[in-house]
């Protein structure tokens, strides 16, 4: 593969993206960063320099798994695979892209998501190969959520004693682009806002998707929102979902679908409609009361100018808490034919019990009552050195106790901090058993996208209320798709299974920022021995800085 060489510049920019002024993080002056497009076999290169005026970051790519050349130092994951880049310094990623798909890069330090940082990275097949499904032409939709609080301030309000909630985003954007305080749909649909004068050329603008009737398009869609789950559909048409996260599926046709922060998907749609008419894209807010409008695109068949309005309304996004019709689209997602399966047999099963808890009275979400705050020294770094005082020795709890309720508040509501560390043998095949449970306070069980760093997974089954062990029986091996992230619904249970054959160490956490942010995640290593030369640059902070960099030893 050819190497594709990137300057990123990450800063802060004042931009209007839902018509309003606010200070977003960009790359190279744009907003959402610019998109990378590569070819399998690809190396990019990414000198990523921070021109933030008082804090570190980092950027993570998202799908990507690191593996093919063994690159776990690139995962962009501050306090695990790299120390944060200071201000003013420059962090060299270079890996390898080895598998075509739809994929999207974000900060992943602090809450950076949440203050938008973020682009798309798509790798394309080598030219001479064919997807194995025919289109005419393509749009990417890169779907975020805005807040109009900062993300510093947000981090201080979940950190604080009561909980002070972020609450809702404000504005749901698609390629950055919104609308607060106007609709562009005010005539059609019950709202106080008024109608949207926009000119087409301002940045909170609508995307426009230009087509051409009686044509198959591709549409990539993925979500880097920092809360919102989101509910897609375009007025009239059906999608053709082809590829999730980055690995073909059996195709299957929708109305409208779910889009979970921290997934991608491809859909085909097929032009067939009235070309004498524009039609609405919506992406509407599920699975908590939605306090946010519907974000809002256009189809335009280009028989037609984009300026002209669909004269019906936008589609009706399914009901918030109507989680079978979410259980319902998420079950139709099923590998494709020739998909790898997964190994007949585990090697180790862990049970992952979610639930909201308490540390000394501040409000956690926890993993067996472990809730993560990670160390000062990345553990790329502490376990392939053997600094043994960087982290808790002890490997956090593989279960929970077989008499927790998960239909009720927990009762008793504290939890720990930890930063301990599950430790795999290399290649080893692992099960996880991600049990959902009672919010703190009430009756209520939310739905949390779980992501896994440096690998694919299969999606063995999800099921209702606590898991018991002849639940395996239940298990799909033979078209359990293979994913990088996957949902738990409410009361439920989702078991996944995947090979620790990827050398380094690997976030797994649930991918609403916020509940990260409050400790929902894990942290898996294997073969940490078998990794490669760690560049300096990713090893100057915490105790590799003092053991390795200021000795001269490395
Ligand atoms: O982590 C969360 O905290 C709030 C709520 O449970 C407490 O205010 C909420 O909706 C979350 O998802």
């Amino acid at each position: 593969g050819r190497v594709r060489h990137y300057k990123f510049d990450v800063e802060y920019m004042i931009r209007k993206p839902d018509c309003l002024e606010h200070v977003v993080m960009g790359i190279n002056g744009q907003f959402p960063g610019p998109t990378i497009r590569a070819e399998v076999g690809d190396i990019l290169d990414i000198a990523l320099t921070n021109k933030l005026f008082s804090e570190g970051t980092v950027v993570h790519w998202h799908g990507i798994r690191q593996a093919l050349v063994g690159t776990p130092w690139a995962d962009g994951t501050a306090s695990i695979s790299q120390c944060a880049i200071n201000p003013g310094e420059t962090y060299h990623y270079r890996f390898t892209v080895d598998r075509p798909g739809t994929y999207f890069y974000h900060g992943h330090y602090g809450m950076q998501r949440a203050a938008e940082l973020y682009g798309s990275l798509i790798v394309d097949l080598p030219k001479g190969q064919n997807e194995p499904f025919h289109y005419d032409g393509e749009f990417n939709l890169l779907l975020s959520d805005l807040w109009h609080t900062s993300s510093h301030e947000q981090e201080v309000g979940l950190s604080t004693k009561p909980l002070k909630w972020i609450g809702e985003p404000q504005t749901p954007l698609i390629n950055g682009r919104g609308q607060f305080n106007c609709s562009l749909a005010s005539k059609f649909i019950n709202t106080t806002l008024p109608q949207c004068h926009l000119k087409g050329d301002e940045e909170c603008a609508p995307q426009i998707l230009d087509v051409e009737p009686n044509k198959t398009y591709r549409i990539r869609i993925a979500s880097t929102t920092s809360l919102a789950a989101l509910n897609l559909a375009i007025s009239n048409h059906k999608l053709v979902v082809v590829e999730v996260d980055g690995n073909y599926v059996t195709p299957f046709a929708v109305d409208d679908m779910d889009i979970y922060s921290g997934e991608s998907y491809s859909v085909l749609l097929h032009t067939n409609q009235n070309p004498n008419k524009n039609y609405w894209l919506s992406i509407g807010v599920r699975g908590r009361k939605p306090k946010t409008p519907q974000g809002l695109a256009i189809l335009n068949y280009k028989t037609i100018s984009a300026l002209i309005f669909p004269t019906s309304p936008p589609p009706i996004t399914p009901l918030w808490n109507d989680f079978e019709h979410s259980k319902a689209f998420t079950k139709k997602i099923i590998a494709k034919m020739g998909t790898p399966q997964p190994p007949e047999h585990s090697d180790r099963t862990i049970l992952l019990l979610n639930t909201q808890n308490r540390v000394d009275g501040f409000t956690k979400w926890s993993i067996n009552n472990v809730s993560l705050t990670l160390p000062p020294t990345p553990y790329l770094g502490s376990i392939k050195f053997k600094i043994n005082n960087a982290f808790d020795q002890t490997p956090p709890p593989v279960t929970f106790q077989q008499d927790y309720h998960i239909f009720n508040p927990p009762v008793n509501p504290n939890a720990t901090i930890g930063n301990g560390v599950y430790m795999f043998n290399l290649n080893e095949v692992v099960d996880v058993i991600l049990q959902n449970a009672n919010q703190l306070i009430g009756n209520g069980s939310e739905i949390h996208p779980w992501h896994l760093h440096g690998h694919d997974f299969w999606v063995l089954g999800y099921g209702e209320g606590k898991f018991k062990s002849g639940d395996v029986k239940k298990f799909n091996f033979t078209q359990a798709p293979l994913r990088n992230t996957a949902v738990i619904f409410p009361y439920g249970w989702t078991a996944l299974r995947f090979k620790a054959d990827n050398p380094g160490v690997w976030a797994f956490h649930c991918h609403i920022e916020p509940h990260l942010h409050m400790g929902m995640g894990v942290v898996f290593a294997e073969g940490v021995h078998k990794v490669g030369k760690i560049p300096r640059e990713a090893l100057t902070c915490g105790l590799t800085g003092k053991k390795l960099i200021e000795n001269g030893r490395y």
